[in-house]
């Protein structure tokens, strides 16, 4: 029996990866459905071989009294804004005032909830909300039914990386009817649905709420050996987290504008809410040399689309 359950952990927890992170399922959602009730009933049967890396926590466990609070390993920091052109030129000027010639790495800025997740020794331990920046939220719990989010890695590394949680805007549509059919007030936005769901004490509701995360920093990515934040991230997708697809090197300030107009367009066409194009140095060692101020890198900024 334990070779079973064993078997459908493995299983179950592919077949969430084809689907949560590389969006193509190799089966029907009812053989997935089918499988996973299996394992819950033999995992009730025998709770000994129940462990908190199996695909059944995704359905949420026991609800919380409160969430504790917890201090971040490195702050998490908030980007210095650009409202314009002359901004990003700005911008783009200090940097080759200190730096020289750089690359830039630009990325969606996906309009939801900044998270934390540690994982030890390969497996996801802690989530965390931004909070303050130093101090978050423990919702380890709630992140866990995120399918998106793996539960192990194949690592044996220690490590934390960082993104946005979000709701699709499908689930967006979707929760928003089903909460006026209910009578209950309607969520403005996405982002705050995400926020909302997230807050839950109870993970069974975070569960039901379909969201999602695409993950853009680690803390400490010479852990993974990378030497620029393209590295990085493909070192991500090679552990299996979900990043974000449509991010582009650019070598030039007018590339980044160029890139910064598509987007401006053609954000309606994306099945998730962005609010802005995040530019960063993508050399890690420039990064450093350029550093921070008080509260922000100066080896990145946030272009906000006009609200
Ligand atoms: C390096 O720090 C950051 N990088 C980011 N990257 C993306 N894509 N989106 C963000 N919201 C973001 N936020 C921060 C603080």
């Amino acid at each position: 029996m334990k070779e079973r359950i064993r078997e459908l952990q493995k299983l179950l927890t592919r077949y969430n990866y084809e689907y949560h992170v590389e969006d193509n399922p190799s089966i029907p959602d009812s053989e997935y459905d089918k499988l996973l009730h299996e394992l819950i009933e033999l995992e009730g049967k025998y709770p000994e071989y129940k462990t908190d890396t199996s695909p059944t926590v995704r359905v949420g466990g026991e609800i919380l009294s409160g969430f504790e609070k917890v201090e971040h390993s490195l702050p998490m920091l908030s980007l210095g804004n650009a409202f314009n052109e002359e901004d990003l030129r700005a911008f783009d000027q200090r940097v080759r005032n200190n730096a020289g010639e750089v690359t830039y790495m630009c990325e969606l800025k996906i309009d939801g909830l900044a998270v934390s997740l540690t994982y030890e020794e390969g497996r996801f331990t802690r989530g965390a909300t931004r909070g303050d920046g130093t101090v978050g939220e423990n919702i380890t719990e709630n992140l866990r039914t995120i399918h998106a989010i793996p539960l192990t890695v194949d690592s044996d590394l220690t490590f934390e990386v960082r993104g946005e949680a979000y709701m699709p805007k499908r689930s967006f549509i979707n929760l928003n009817e089903k909460r006026a059919e209910e009578g209950k007030q309607e969520f403005q936005n996405p982002r705050n649905a995400a926020a909302g769901s997230l807050r839950q004490l109870d993970p069974k509701l975070a569960a039901a709420r379909n969201l999602s995360v695409f993950l853009y920093s680690v803390t400490s990515p010479e852990a993974l050996d990378a030497e620029s934040q393209s590295g990085a991230l493909d070192k991500l997708d090679e552990l299996g987290f979900k990043t974000n697809k449509e991010r582009r090197l650019m070598t030039s300030i007018d590339e980044v504008i160029e890139y910064v107009d598509y987007w401006t367009t053609h954000r309606s066409e994306l099945a998730y809410e962005i609010d802005g194009i995040v530019i960063k140095v993508n050399n890690l060692s420039t990064q450093e040399e350029l550093g921070y101020t008080v509260k922000s890198p100066r080896w990145a900024i946030a272009y906000k689309f006009p609200a």
